[in-house]
């Protein structure tokens, strides 16, 4: 949406020493339309030069949070930080934010438009023309660069709007469901260029309903549901709120051994299949062993992020995810 730009009154680029710790902060966020409340206490903290993501299912207050965050919308209560300022609009062309609902002028050229965005965020036409031509030929958009938007696939539209959200270098990159809309190697070139960016320092907080994007991109995410952080933390963390699954085959269906499986052990497809006990495998092992189980295979397998997000947000928000439509569905 390109009209989605605020006034703006640059504040100076700090000198690296002095650049804050976090990039963007919340502190006791609430963001209320009429009587619900979207964003509903959130306390949040984006590291400077990390990649975050707020992963949640729609509804969850994503949007709002974003948007909150970089001061599009006022919260009713709480307070932010954006790159150190505590009015965000005034460091406004040093962030690249790619709204959920996109929109381009469908007569402009492909560079052009990439250079218009860059203009409203201070970067000279002059210069926005040259490197918006260098960013389509380098991305294999070279034969697009000259044809109006309305003659691109969405997904080539949303990768035009991408690079206008880029284009003036800023240093805080935030989209919203940048994911959506593009077909699977659009979503593994656009994780490339956030993890390019990301290596040249730019920090970026982005929003997904789609787990594995996060799972593979972020070094920290916020589980949101219901307008709440339920989880703050890395995927890695998120997975250990939950106790690996041991998933068990013996050759002898019954016996002594069966005495040593934990209470909570379930039989399914042929396997039995329990929570790792606390004091580990071996002690199961070995009676197992000593019972002789006829072990056929044991596996212990780690949660996944998916299974965290089920734990941590609830099952039904994830079922709404998974109700989600597939990248060719939505384009
Ligand atoms: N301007 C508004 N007026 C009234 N309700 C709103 C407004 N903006 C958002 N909401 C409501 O607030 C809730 C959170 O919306 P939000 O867009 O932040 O969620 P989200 O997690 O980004 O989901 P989605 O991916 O579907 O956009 C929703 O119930 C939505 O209907």
């Amino acid at each position: 949406m390109i009209g989605d730009t605020p006034a703006l009154s640059p504040a100076p680029v700090p000198a690296p020493s002095a650049r804050p710790a976090y990039a963007l902060e919340g502190h006791g966020l609430v963001k209320t339309f009429g009587s619900f409340r979207a964003v509903d206490g959130i306390d949040i903290a984006v590291p400077a030069g990390t990649i975050y993501g707020v992963l949640g299912p729609n509804g969850a207050g994503k949007t709002t949070l974003l948007r909150t965050l970089l001061g599009i919308i006022d919260p009713d209560e709480g307070t932010r930080t954006l790159l150190g300022e505590v009015q965000p609009l005034r460091m406004a062309r040093q962030v690249g934010y790619l709204p959920e609902e996109r929109g381009l002028y469908p007569s402009m050229k492909a560079y052009e438009a990439i250079a218009f965005m860059g203009a409203l965020r201070g970067l000279p036409l002059k210069e926005g023309r040259v490197r918006a031509r260098a960013m389509l030929e380098d991305y294999g958009m070279g034969g697009s660069i000259d044809k109006p938007i309305r003659q691109l696939s969405k997904g080539m539209a949303q990768t035009v709007q991408l690079f206008g959200t880029i284009i003036h270098e800023p240093r805080l990159i935030v989209l919203d469901e940048p994911f959506s809309g593009l077909d699977a190697i659009n979503q593994e070139k656009l994780e490339a260029l956030i993890r390019e960016q990301a290596r040249q320092g730019v920090t970026i907080l982005f929003s997904t309903h789609v787990i594995a994007h996060a799972d593979r991109l972020c070094e920290r995410i916020a589980i949101v549901a219901g307008g709440r952080i339920r989880f703050e933390g890395t995927p890695g963390e998120a997975r250990d709120q939950l106790r690996s699954q041991v998933r068990l085959r013996t050759r002898v269906s019954d016996g002594a051994w069966r005495r040593a499986l934990p209470a909570d052990t379930v039989a399914e497809d042929g396997a039995w299949l329990f929570a790792l006990p606390d004091e580990g495998i071996e002690p199961l092992l070995r009676a197992l062993l000593d019972g002789q189980a006829g072990i056929e295979s044991l596996s212990i397998e780690r949660p996944g992020l998916h299974d965290a997000f089920v734990a941590i947000a609830g099952a039904a928000a994830a079922q709404q995810m998974q109700a989600e439509p597939t990248p060719e569905e939505d384009a």
